[in-house]
């Protein structure tokens, strides 16, 4: 996380409250709940036993507005998972349930419960969870409000499975990398510019996810707030680059076996989204550009003592334990009225929440929590914690940053400035030595060249740095003019996964998103029934014509899918969500699409993008432009982003290769993942083959 804004300002005191703010989306109120015998701080232990009626609950008055900005408190959310199949072997009891949908009660003391934002019991999707507990955190920092989405709970409750899902069920992560891209196709008046950057907190030392050269890497405080030195971010393009920048950073997470858990997260891992906006236009230079930072973390459990790990793992745990104890302490300090002192230094993550938990910005807690007795202390730690949270006060406002600080400005000018040069050039003002320093190294050539030739050659490379600069910018496709296809409006189901989330789940079936319905459903939303049913239905008997074949086809289709053909919204087909908590027997069966999925993963690349807009028009560029130079470097560029794509599912593939083959050690009588183990091999096999 590169927090470079937000207030250090302490935002204390008890939570206000409005009676009709019971929803967390809500961003003018606060919702905390008490029950009658909780202290005026709602920090003590909830609803003595003597309290053996149904608890009434007391609102107080919503906040005032400050200055225009709203105050809120951390949404709080409680999330149990189902009984795993060894807890339901052994016979465990349920301890905690959820009474409705903001109450968790203690089964065997009933007058032991906890109000919060929303509880989702075991049977709730991710998806709902995201939309209650995630959505306008995201749509918030779409708008440049800072966001903040985190689960915390003890290991093996849930969070990892809340945060990034699996292939049946895409987590808080790749949904919101999702929507994010869907609220930019909905902002035609807006241009973005989105960077990511991906770190983890290893035994207290951070490192960089998408660089394994950035180990150790110091967090270092400025005016702005806290940020990490030398952390690399990318530009993404599209959903796809994005998940696949965090399929290749998890590659380099530090997961562990430990008793409770096989596929344990031994760090906690920051991933953040940094978003610049600005208004489109032409008037618009002056305007100032929104810039926030999204920061989706998933936390390492807590661990009790009777974890019994030893060695490296009791190490590891101790390191965790020791932060997620001072994360305790610094927000139960951020609750008390007369706290000095809030210890964020006392651990890298505070440091590195601390603008989050203190300044501007939305917060979204998810508590995962167990049902089990077995775990039933450590549950009440979690509900406590999740108590104590959702009081402290936050302020949603909008950054608004002047232009040398702005990345999307600089590519705004610089692409200006080259139009203006390449308009110059084709009126005869401009000279060819004035482009020396584009086409420095043919510079020798260029002076044998005839005059003609070498104002093509300069405008060519005029017009290559500007269309590579505009790919950075994502738009709308609705705010565009139409070119050679007319614009017809996407098909838009909230949250369906399309193409490019299927290269982050790799075993997802990509052959379900061209379900009849699916065709159905976007013919009568474009009442064009014959061109949209023809191109599905002409792909779908491509895809059956053969795995290869298809695969070769839609490489080639993305070579030479032209701004045009992608904003027509092809591409675009809503999908079936899927039911999660299915069969893990089942995966095995998806083996077929497995294949599928990662060969045509990059090829999909750039047909991700929201759109390639604003690339020169024939009237600028004249008929004469070489189109052909262009077009080659432009295929360089698709080729170098294919190849990052391309590691980034080998990355994948190899890290699950590992986690399977370290369950398989474990579970030698479990067959179904060796035939998982043999697949994702052979998808490597593959991959490297492709990319010869
Ligand atoms: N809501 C859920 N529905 C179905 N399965 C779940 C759910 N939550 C967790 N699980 C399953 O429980 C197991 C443990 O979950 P997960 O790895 O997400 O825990 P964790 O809290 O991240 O643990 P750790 O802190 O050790 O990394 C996984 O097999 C996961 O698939």
């Amino acid at each position: 996380m590169a927090s470079r804004s937000g207030s250090k300002s302490k935002k204390l005191g008890s939570a206000g409250s409005s009676k009709a703010a019971n929803s967390p989306s809500s961003s003018t109120t606060s919702s905390s709940k008490h029950f009658p015998e909780t202290s005026i701080d709602g920090q003590s232990s909830p609803a003595s036993s003597s309290a053996r009626s149904k608890p009434q609950y007391f609102y107080s008055e919503a906040p005032p507005m400050d200055g225009g900005r709203s105050k809120e408190n951390v949404t709080v959310t409680v999330r149990f998972r189902p009984l795993s199949q060894r807890e339901v072997r052994r016979g465990e009891e349920v301890a905690w349930y959820a009474d409705g949908e903001t109450i968790v009660r203690n089964e065997h003391n009933t007058s032991i419960a906890y109000a919060y934002d929303r509880v989702f019991g075991p049977t709730t999707t991710t998806r709902h969870v995201y939309d209650v507990a995630a959505h306008h955190v995201v749509s918030g920092s779409m708008e440049g409000v800072n966001g903040t989405i985190f689960a915390y709970g003890v290991t093996s409750s849930g969070k990892t499975h809340t945060m990034h899902g699996d292939q049946r069920s895409p987590g808080i992560i790749p949904l919101a990398v999702k929507d994010a891209f869907s609220i930019i196709q909905e902002t035609p008046n807006r241009e973005f510019l989105l960077r990511v950057s991906y770190l983890e907190i290893y035994n207290e030392v951070v490192n960089d996810l998408l660089n394994p050269a950035g180990q150790n890497l110091r967090i270092r405080e400025d005016a702005q707030g806290t940020f990490v030195e030398g952390i690399k971010e990318e530009v993404v393009l599209s959903p796809a680059h994005c998940l696949s920048l965090i399929a290749a950073g998890e590659e380099h997470r530090h997961v562990g076996s430990t008793n409770f858990n096989l596929l344990s997260s031994r760090s906690h891992t920051i991933f953040t989204l940094t978003i610049e906006s600005s208004p489109c236009g032409e008037n618009c230079e002056g305007e100032a550009v929104n810039l926030s930072q999204l920061n989706l973390i998933d936390l390492a459990g807590s661990e009790s003592s009777k974890a019994e790990t030893i060695g490296m793992r009791r190490k590891e745990g101790a390191y965790i334990n020791k932060s997620l104890l001072t994360l305790g302490t610094v927000i139960s300090k951020l609750t008390e009225a007369r706290a000095t002192h809030i210890p964020y230094r006392d651990s890298k993550l505070t440091r590195l929440l601390q603008s989050s938990l203190s300044g501007l910005g939305r917060v979204s807690l998810i508590c995962t929590v167990t049902p089990t007795s077995s775990s039933s202390e450590e549950t009440h730690n979690t509900l406590k914690f999740a108590h104590r949270a959702k009081h402290i006060e936050i302020q949603a406002a909008q950054n608004k940053i002047i232009d040398e600080k702005s990345l999307i400005k600089k590519y705004q000018n610089e692409i200006r400035c080259l139009k203006e040069e390449l308009e110059q050039l084709k009126r005869g003002i401009g000279t060819v030595p004035q482009l020396q320093n584009i086409v420095e190294d043919d510079i020798v050539i260029l002076k044998q060249k005839s005059r003609l030739e070498q104002e093509e050659e300069a405008k060519a490379a005029l017009l290559s740095r500007i269309q590579r600069l505009t790919k950075l910018i994502l738009v709308s496709s609705k705010g565009s003019q139409p070119s050679r296809v007319p614009y017809r409006p996407l098909p838009r189901r909230r949250h369906s996964f399309g193409e490019e989330e299927l290269a982050y789940l790799p075993y997802k079936r990509r052959d379900l998103i061209l379900e009849e319905e699916n065709v159905d459903f976007y013919v009568s939303l474009e009442g064009n029934a014959e061109t949209v049913d023809g191109t599905l239905k002409e792909e779908k008997k491509t895809k059956k014509n053969g795995l290869l074949n298809w695969l070769k086809l839609r490489k080639r289709d993305s070579l030479g899918t032209s701004a045009s053909d992608r904003s027509s919204g092809v591409n675009s087909t809503p999908s079936t969500p899927q039911a999660e908590n299915s069969n893990p027997h089942s995966e095995s069966r998806h083996v077929h699409s497995l294949l599928m999925e990662s060969f045509s993963h990059s090829a999909e690349l750039h047909s991700d993008v929201v759109q390639d807009r604003d690339t020169p028009d024939d009237t600028l560029l004249g008929h004469e432009t070489p189109s052909t130079s262009i077009k080659t470097s432009d295929q360089i560029d698709l080729l170098r982003e294919q190849q990052k794509i391309l590691s980034g599912e080998v990355a994948l593939h190899s890290s699950a290769l590992k986690r399977l083959s370290e369950e398989a050690s474990q579970n030698p009588e479990k067959e179904h993942i060796q035939v998982l183990i043999f697949s994702s091999a052979f998808v490597i096999f593959l991959i490297f083959l492709m990319a010869m």
